[in-house]
C-alpha cells in the first residue's frame, strides 16, 4: 500500500470522478462497464458539525462498537488535549477519511491502521460521554451535573465487574462493522498514554428500509420511541451548564436466555410484551403504531394489555426515553453451553431519572425477567455537538473549570 496519500480521501475523490465519467459516458452513448465499488453520496455521511452529537437522534445504523475506557492520566490538561485530538480524528473518520494523511516514511508505523482504506463512511457516527468517576478522578467534581450520579442497584441486577464502571464511553455506529471498529481502534491508539480499555461490546441491528428492527426474541423493538418534537423534549438536557444540548446515555448489557425463550409458546411470548409478534401491534390494536390503550378491558374485565407485561409496566410510567439498542452474540457461554447473546440496551434521556423510574417499575414484576439478566451497566453524560472548526468535544466543560 502506498503511504503517500490519504487513501480513503482519494477513493472518495475517484468515486466522484468515476461517477461523473459514467454520467458523461452515458450521455455520449458510450457503454461503460466500470462501476465504483461503493457509491459515496451525501446519504452515507452525517455532518460532523451539528448542535447535538450524532448517533443519538440520527437513525440507528446496522452496527455498533461500544467501548468504555478508564482514565490512565489524571492530568486535566492532557485529557483536555485528548478530546481536541479526538475531535479532529472524529471529524476525519465520520467523513470517510483516514485519521491523518499517510506519510512517505516507511520506517514508522502508518498513522492510520488502514482497515477502512477504500471503504465509504457508511454513516459512521461517534458519540462521546463521561461518567461520574471522570469528575472524581480529575478532581473537577464541582463541574459534575447534579443528575450525574451512579445508577442505583435495581431488583434482580446481576452486574459483573467486567462490564461496569469506567470513565469515558465511545459509541461508534455505522452500516459496516469494520468502519465502526476502525474508528474506535484509531481513537484508542492515539490516546494510549491517557486511557486504558475497560470493556467493549459490538452489536448488530437488522432491518429493511425504515422497518422497526426485531430483537433476538423476534419482536419489533423501538416502536414506542418518541418522534419529532416529543423526541427532542425527551432527549436533550435543558440545564443551564456545559451539558446543555447534550444527553444522558444509559447502557445495560442484558443477557437473553434464547433457549428458554425458544421453548416458550407464542401466546406466552406475546403476553410477555403485550404486543403481537408478527405485526408489532399492541394487544387490542391492529397495526404496529396504533396507540396503546392500557384501560381497554376484555370480556372478563381484565386489562387487554396484561398488567405484568413489559410494555404495560413501561408505558404506565408515562415517561419516555429514546431506545437505541443493538443485539449481540458473543459465542457460547462455556458454563452453560448456551448462546452468549442478548441486547446492548442503550437509551438517551435528558435526565437519568427517566431510566431509573422505568427500570424500577419493571423491577420484579416484568414478565420478561424470566428470560433476561442485566450483567453490565453505565451512565454517561454526552456532550453537546461540535458546532464548527473552533469548537471541540467538551469545550464548554473544560472552559468552565
Ligand atoms: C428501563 C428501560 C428498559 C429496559 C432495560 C428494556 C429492556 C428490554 N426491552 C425489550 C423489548 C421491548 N421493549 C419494548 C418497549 C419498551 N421498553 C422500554 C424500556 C426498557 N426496555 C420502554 C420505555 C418501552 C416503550 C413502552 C411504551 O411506552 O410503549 C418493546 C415493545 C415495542 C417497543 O415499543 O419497542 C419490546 C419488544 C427487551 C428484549 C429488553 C431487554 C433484553
Ligand atoms: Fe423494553
Amino acid at each position: 500500500m502506498s503511504h503517500t496519500n490519504n487513501a480513503r480521501r482519494d477513493f472518495l475523490k475517484s468515486s466522484v470522478i468515476i461517477g461523473a465519467g459514467l454520467t458523461m459516458g452515458l450521455a455520449a452513448g458510450t457503454a461503460y462497464s466500470l462501476e465504483p465499488r461503493t457509491k459515496i453520496t451525501i446519504e452515507n455521511i452525517y455532518p460532523f458539525f451539528n448542535p447535538h452529537q450524532q448517533g443519538i437522534t440520527s437513525p440507528a445504523q446496522h452496527h455498533i462498537y461500544f467501548i468504555v475506557l478508564d482514565l490512565h492520566s489524571q492530568d486535566v490538561d492532557e485529557i483536555h488535549q485528548m478530546f481536541k485530538t479526538w475531535t479532529e480524528y472524529s471529524r476525519q473518520l465520520t467523513q470517510g477519511k483516514n485519521v491523518q494523511t499517510y506519510s512517505q516514511n516507511g520506517y514508522v508505523p502508518a498513522v492510520d491502521t488502514g482497515e477502512a482504506d477504500s471503504l465509504n463512511p457508511y454513516n459512521l457516527t461517534l458519540t462521546f460521554g463521561v461518567s461520574p468517576s471522570f469528575f472524581t478522578k480529575l478532581g473537577i467534581e464541582k463541574a459534575k451535573p447534579a443528575e450525574l450520579v451512579d445508577l442505583p442497584h435495581f431488583p434482580r441486577d446481576q452486574l459483573k465487574a467486567e462490564f461496569t464502571g469506567g470513565d469515558i464511553c465511545i459509541q461508534a455506529c455505522a452500516d459496516d462493522p469494520q468502519v465502526a471498529f476502525h474508528a474506535v481502534r484509531n481513537l484508542v491508539r492515539v490516546a494510549r498514554s491517557e486511557i486504558t480499555m475497560r470493556w467493549s461490546q459490538s452489536g448488530f441491528n437488522s432491518f429493511e428500509g425504515t422497518d422497526t428492527p426485531r430483537n433476538l426474541f423476534g419482536f419489533r423493538d423501538g416502536t414506542g420511541n418518541p418522534q419529532g418534537e416529543e423526541l427532542d423534549k425527551t432527549v436533550w438536557y435543558e440545564g443551564n451548564n456545559w451539558l446543555k444540548g447534550g444527553s444522558f446515555l444509559v447502557v445495560r448489557k442484558i443477557q437473553m436466555f434464547l433457549e428458554t425463550w425458544d421453548r416458550t409458546n407464542l401466546n406466552e411470548q406475546q403476553h410477555t410484551f403485550g404486543r403481537h409478534r408478527d405485526s408489532g401491534a399492541a394487544y387490542g390494536q391492529k397495526k404496529e403504531f396504533d396507540p396503546v390503550d392500557l384501560d381497554k378491558k376484555d370480556a372478563n374485565g381484565q386489562p387487554v394489555v396484561p398488567e405484568d407485561s413489559h410494555m404495560h409496566l413501561a408505558h404506565k410510567t408515562g415517561l419516555k426515553m429514546l431506545r437505541r439498542s443493538f443485539s449481540y452474540s458473543s459465542g457460547i457461554d462455556s458454563r452453560t453451553g448456551q448462546f452468549d447473546a442478548g441486547l446492548l440496551f442503550i437509551s438517551y434521556q435528558k435526565d437519568p431519572q427517566q431510566f431509573i423510574t422505568i427500570q424500577n417499575k419493571l423491577g420484579n414484576i416484568d414478565k420478561m425477567n424470566e428470560y433476561i439478566t442485566h450483567i453490565g451497566s453505565g451512565l454517561f453524560a454526552c456532550f453537546a455537538g461540535v458546532k464548527d472548526e473552533n469548537d471541540y468535544l467538551g469545550k464548554a466543560l473544560f472552559e468552565a473549570l
